[in-house]
């Protein structure tokens, strides 16, 4: 914002952009309580029987809160994700008339042009109106875009919860997205999760290990788990790190053995960092075949390398827990340097630009032969791992759900 700006400026602006992503929140939240559609899907529907046109990704500009959506657009969106009620659809609109009011005064308290606003019939020629109603709405919109963010986070949990392998619907009756509810109904899932540092790997396992109810085992979480338990393993591993050498294969192999012996795998796994070289590959192979098992598929994300850097110099994690990822830019926490569980937020040892040439060369020599082996088993899933998380996450889905079939 323009830092010469008086307060009133700043407060009206400060108030759109609060009221903004409150509303963009409400709508996010519409979509997971209509069983997480794909924006694909969403906009298909639109065309088959709706009245306007809505692209994927004017709808994924809309819930990340991009923009304001305009009013048809908005009440198609809430149409096609909460069904036909007049109720929702008068207090969407009541909604928007709200963020567009904020919208306006901003814009016209920046332009100091009384004149021009009286063109608008929902906005007051006298801007002084505006400071009053922009502080009671920024209030309001403070207090629920903490409840709504949390509420979001609430619903979509239990909505995977309930809908876990209980087949196509959920309690409340509400029809889950038929790509997710065929993932959510597999007995087990054995996956790797492959791909260069910062393709976004950890980030798309918080979703999909919710789907397919399995854990996110991370080689590199494995080791320092070890190593604070005070584990025969961790203080082998410890020893060598201690000494800048590397941890050897088999006592790697005998930590991911322990960890995959735990009854959270009961439905599988998803791998994320291991197996690295080719040779530990036949280590894993080992362990599973032990109980007739295998790995069903490896799931590829790609991303150049210029992303990799600037998305590895921006990760921040909780320290209270590592599943808990943010990024300075493309997903900053509400409060700075603090995560929404309430813990700091730090950056990750081995996260540096002068690492990332390194880890990017060490990845294309351990790991690309192991994404090799599943290509010639056709056992491999390739995802740009590119663009919007959402995105990234609807093409997983999708991807997933064709070659489980
Ligand atoms: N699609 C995406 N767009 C922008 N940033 C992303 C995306 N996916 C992940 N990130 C961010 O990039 C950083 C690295 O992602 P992460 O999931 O930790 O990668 P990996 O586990 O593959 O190393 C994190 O800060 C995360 O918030």
């Amino acid at each position: 914002m323009d830092e010469s700006a008086t307060p009133e400026v700043r407060d009206t602006q400060v108030s759109y952009e609060v009221a903004l992503a409150n509303f963009a929140a409400a709508l996010y939240e519409l979509r997971i309580d209509a069983g997480a559609p794909a924006y694909k899907e969403i906009e298909k529907a639109a065309r088959q029987q709706g009245r306007v046109s809505l692209s994927a990704s004017a709808i994924s500009e809309a819930l990340q809160g991009k923009r304001l959506p305009s009013i048809d657009f908005t009440l198609e969106l809430v149409r096609q994700l909460a069904g036909g009620d007049p109720r929702a659809t008068d207090s969407w609109r009541e909604r928007w008339k709200e963020v567009r009011l904020l919208q306006r005064s901003a814009k016209v308290c920046r332009a100091g042009m009384a004149a021009s606003v009286t063109e608008d019939p929902l906005v007051h020629p006298d801007t002084s109106v505006y400071q009053e109603e922009a502080q009671a709405i920024l209030r309001k919109a403070k207090e629920e875009a903490a409840a709504i963010v949390q509420a979001a986070r609430a619903r979509a949990d239990e909505l995977l919860n309930l809908a876990a392998r209980s087949k196509e619907t959920a309690k409340n009756g509400r029809t889950i997205a038929p790509s997710v509810a065929r993932l959510l109904t597999r007995e087990s899932t054995r996956l790797l999760l492959l791909g260069p540092p910062g393709a976004g790997k950890g980030t798309q396992a918080t979703f999909l290990k919710k789907v397919l109810d399995v854990p996110h085992i991370h080689l590199g979480e494995i080791l320092r788990q070890n190593i604070r338990d005070g584990e025969e393993a961790g203080l082998i591993a410890k020893h060598h790190i201690d000494r800048g050498g590397l941890v050897p294969d088999d006592v790697l192999i005998a930590m991911v053995n322990q960890r995959l012996l735990e009854a959270d795998t009961k439905h599988g796994f998803l791998l994320d960092g291991f197996p690295y070289p080719r040779e530990t590959l036949g280590a894993l192979e080992e362990i599973l075949a032990k109980d007739g098992l295998e790995v069903d598929v490896a799931l590829k994300f790609e991303i150049p390398k210029s992303e990799a850097v600037k998305r590895i110099a921006g990760r921040r994690m909780c320290r209270n827990d590592s599943s808990h990822l943010y990024h300075l830019l493309y997903a900053a926490p509400q409060q700075d340097g603090a995560c929404h569980c309430g813990g700091p937020l730090i950056a990750r040892p081995d996260d540096s630009r002068s690492t990332i040439a390194e880890r990017w060369v060490l990845w294309q020599q351990r790991t690309r032969p192991v994404s090799a082996v599943y290509g010639s088993r056709e056992r491999l899933i390739t995802v740009a791992g590119v663009g919007d998380v959402n995105d990234v996450t609807d093409r997983v889905i999708s991807a997933l759900t064709a070659f489980f079939g």
